[in-house]
């Protein structure tokens, strides 16, 4: 298979998970899990803590070897492929870790310059000045490319990291929790930066949270962990009809409530301001 041509625009799903077996030692962690990504879809990823959201995740970026099942990403079944052919693919991918710090000893352009010069081979003149263009992308105003991060707010470090996740254009992009440690507001402006941003580049988003704020006004569809494998997966209202205690705690829970009640009423202002 040619991993360099243009991808085809087909309604393939961009992940497709099948049979997954994760274990550590004697702890399973998944056991025959099934998972799609459709093509352009945010796609929340929730569960209680330790059902295996970040192996999941790993799994499929290639960071974590599955013990059984396959991953097929973009159409290619990343267990056949051999090292090179897997890097290739690799590159299609922008991951932005729950604790995937910036380099601290950089400023803003140089560490999203460094994933450019590093594996688009671009000389750093080019790469600074692409570094500068993502980081607009992101909403970061010009002078924000020379500051160093720990001058930054969270948010404006998080907007920094979606920027590095962004450097290759990727097709699919990873988060992990990616609005833990922001306040409502900023994490409130990320949803909305990564709706506004999937929109206009059409990429794909695998997107593992605890935020209920960001299933209800990010993602496109929801699936919940539990088990071993997914439980369910469908659009959030289907989802939090499930007749499962952790869902029906989670979603209908206090904090559940009063994100529902928030989206109803930003969607509901938005449909009079219309
Ligand atoms: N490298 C590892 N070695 C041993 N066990 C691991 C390793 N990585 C993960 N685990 C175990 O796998 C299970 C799932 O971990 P994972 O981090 O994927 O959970 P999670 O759903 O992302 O949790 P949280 O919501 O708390 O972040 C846990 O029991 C964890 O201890």
């Amino acid at each position: 298979m040619d991993l360099d041509k243009p991808i085809e625009q087909n309604s393939q799903p961009v992940i497709k998970v099948r049979g997954l077996v994760n274990s550590f030692g004697s702890v399973v962690v998944h056991d025959n899990l099934d998972l799609t990504l459709e093509r352009g879809e945010i796609l929340g990823v929730v569960g209680g803590s330790g059902t295996g959201k970040s192996v999941l995740l790993r799994s499929i970026v290639g960071l974590k070897r599955p013990n059984d099942g396959t991953v097929e990403v973009l159409g290619t079944t990343l267990n056949e492929l051999n090292d090179q052919e897997r890097s290739q693919i690799e590159r299609r991918f922008g991951v932005l870790f729950q604790r995937g710090a910036l380099f601290s000893s950089m400023n803003l352009q140089e560490n999203i310059a460094l994933t450019l010069i590093e594996h688009a081979k671009l000389p750093r003149e080019d790469a600074e000045h692409l570094a500068r263009v993502k980081l607009s992308l992101v909403g970061l105003p010009p002078e924000a490319a020379l500051q160093f991060p720990e001058s930054l707010s969270g948010g404006m470090v998080k907007r920094a990291a979606l920027a590095r996740a962004l450097a290759l254009d990727p097709d699919i992009l990873f988060l992990d929790e990616p609005t833990a440690g922001l306040d409502p507001i900023g994490a409130a402006a990320f949803d909305q930066l990564l709706v506004t941003l999937r929109d206009a580049l059409g990429f794909s988003v695998f997107l593992v949270t605890h935020d209920l704020d960001t299933l209800y006004a990010a993602c496109d569809r929801v699936a919940v962990l539990s088990q071993k494998r997914v439980l369910v997966i469908g659009t959030i209202d289907k989802v939090a009809d499930t007749d499962d205690e952790w869902v029906q705690e989670y979603f209908h829970g206090p904090r559940g409530r009063a994100a529902q009640r928030a989206h109803t009423a930003s969607s509901t202002n938005a449909y009079t301001q219309e």
